[in-house]
């Protein structure tokens, strides 16, 4: 009688250097790879459209790259616990592996699961796969977390490095009878009526080949333009690996291996190492998405919302170009630059007073790497109100920010020729009337939340 290892992936959907996957192969009993797509779990934040359709497509390759070494994945959608559990009697698991998550009503699901599977005698273990450096790990002196990036990144850089990442399993043990599955189909995720996924299908390959192959790509072509050009949107400098990390086709352990010993990484590294700021600051303050980090930003005095503002920020018709070009390739390809990104985040945030959780709700519908820690950590930055933030007067100024880094008008040209060229505000008026508001949050009381 054999008790197959259940290998639970969330949002790791690759083989390699997958923890949880190598446990349940080396248990020597055949393995059940699932996937549980959870939108009902108390809190649990339903993804957004363009990561469906990234969902689907990684899922369907991961799928196929399980078949070919044997096995194959168990699709399951409703809320964790009770499908987990379900799973493990009808198959008669004997254990359940998993990889670490750190947003907080995923990490209830975790945890009141490990305690009750193991109350069953199961055998139970969750994994590091998704950080560099637990959040638990990164210490001031004093035993808080850290609150500006400087330090924390000194601090993980003088830890023992991260640990070296598993190969990829070459063969696996599926189970005689492999239990019943939902289609990909079934879960609807792709666009149909209508199919705007087409710039996406035009931009993107999902999955961990193309994870793996962008890497190469950009440590032999691009990393040595990184440091100089990664500000440019339009010079194809930046690794492109944010929604591959985002699903965890490809581990923030073999980025770092494959990119430290490459002449003039730092930089693109410290990057890598912003992504687990966000992440750690999200495990310590779990409502990042809802929540100003700092409280005195609840007393901002946003105005009543002007639908017809954010109507035209999100849909690329503003006026001003480089806000308008930068709306117009997320809408297209679920993907913006990240100067654009805090260029468009300011101008919502400081030139039309919208509440950044508003700009935070549309990215997170419409990015392809949209993840619960980096969305709203990034926003929370350049409003003022988040973690090692923007100080709030730093307005950034549209024509200013396309005159430095689109100077020849590349990028503009490319996304927003025919944008309306009448600002919908007025630049100058606008950033005083914020600067004005912001006099409250200064007179509010200062204590942190995080
Ligand atoms: C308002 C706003 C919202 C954002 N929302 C997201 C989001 O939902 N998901 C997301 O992955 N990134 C987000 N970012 C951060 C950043 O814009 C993207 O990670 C970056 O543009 C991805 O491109 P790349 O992979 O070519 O980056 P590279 O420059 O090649 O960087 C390498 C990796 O480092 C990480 N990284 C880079 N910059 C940041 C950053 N500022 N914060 C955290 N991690 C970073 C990413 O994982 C990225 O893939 C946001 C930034 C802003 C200003």
């Amino acid at each position: 009688m054999t008790s197959p290892s259940i290998a639970w992936f969330r949002d790791d959907l690759r083989l390699a250097d997958n923890p949880a996957l190598r446990a349940a192969i080396d248990r020597g009993e055949p393995v059940i790879a699932l996937y549980v797509f959870d939108e009902e779990s108390p809190g649990i934040r339903a993804i957004g459209g363009a990561a469906r359709w990234w969902l689907h497509h990684s899922l369907a390759s991961l799928d196929e790259r399980l078949r070919d070494r044997g096995g194959a994945l168990v699709l399951r959608r409703g809320p964790a616990e009770r499908l987990v559990r379900e799973t493990v009697t009808e198959v008669g698991a004997g254990a359940v592996f998993w990889n670490r998550r750190y947003g907080g009503p995923e990490r209830e699901v975790d945890s009141a699961l490990k305690s009750s599977l193991r109350a069953d005698g199961l055998e139970v273990a969750s994994f590091a796969g998704s950080l560099l450096h637990e959040p638990w790990t990164v210490r001031t002196g004093g035993g808080t977390h850290y609150s500006v990036f400087t330090p924390f990144w000194r601090a993980c850089l003088a830890l023992p490095a991260p640990r070296s990442p598993l190969p990829e399993p070459r063969s696996i043990l599926g189970p005689t009878h492999m239990p019943p599955s939902d289609t990909l189909d079934d879960w609807n995720l792709l666009p149909t009526t209508p199919d705007w996924a087409e710039g996406l299908r035009e931009t993107w390959e999902p999955g961990e080949p193309a994870a793996r192959q962008r890497l190469k790509d950009f440590l032999e072509h691009d990393l040595p333009s990184y440091d100089r050009a990664r500000d440019e949107p339009s010079a194809g400098a930046t690794s492109l690996l944010s929604p591959h990390l985002r699903w965890g086709e490809i581990s923030p352990f073999t980025v770092w291996h494959e990119a430290v010993g490459v002449e003039g990484a730092g930089g693109f590294l410290s990057e890598v190492g912003w992504r687990e700021f966000a992440w750690h600051t999200l495990y310590h303050s779990p409502d990042l998405a809802s929540e100003n980090l700092r409280p005195e930003f609840d007393a901002f005095p946003w105005p009543p919302l002007n639908p017809a503002h954010l109507d035209a920020w999100q849909h690329g018709e503003t006026g001003v170009p480089l806000v308008d070009a930068g709306m117009r390739e997320l809408w297209r390809t679920g993907y913006m630059h990240n100067r654009v990104r805090m260029v468009v985040a300011s101008f919502l945030v400081k030139n039309l007073l919208i509440d950044w959780r508003l700009g935070e709700e549309w990215f997170w519908d419409t990015l392809v790497d949209a993840d619960e820690a980096n969305n709203p950590f990034n926003w929370q930055w350049v409003a003022g109100s988040g973690a090692d933030a923007a100080p709030y007067f730093r307005v950034f100024n549209p024509e200013l920010q396309a005159k430095k880094f689109d100077p020849q008008s590349l990028y503009i040209s490319r996304w927003a020729a025919d944008a309306p060229t009448e600002p919908i505000v007025d630049l100058g008026e606008t950033r005083k009337v914020a600067l004005a508001a912001y006099e409250q949050v200064k007179r509010a009381p200062r204590t942190g939340r995080g």
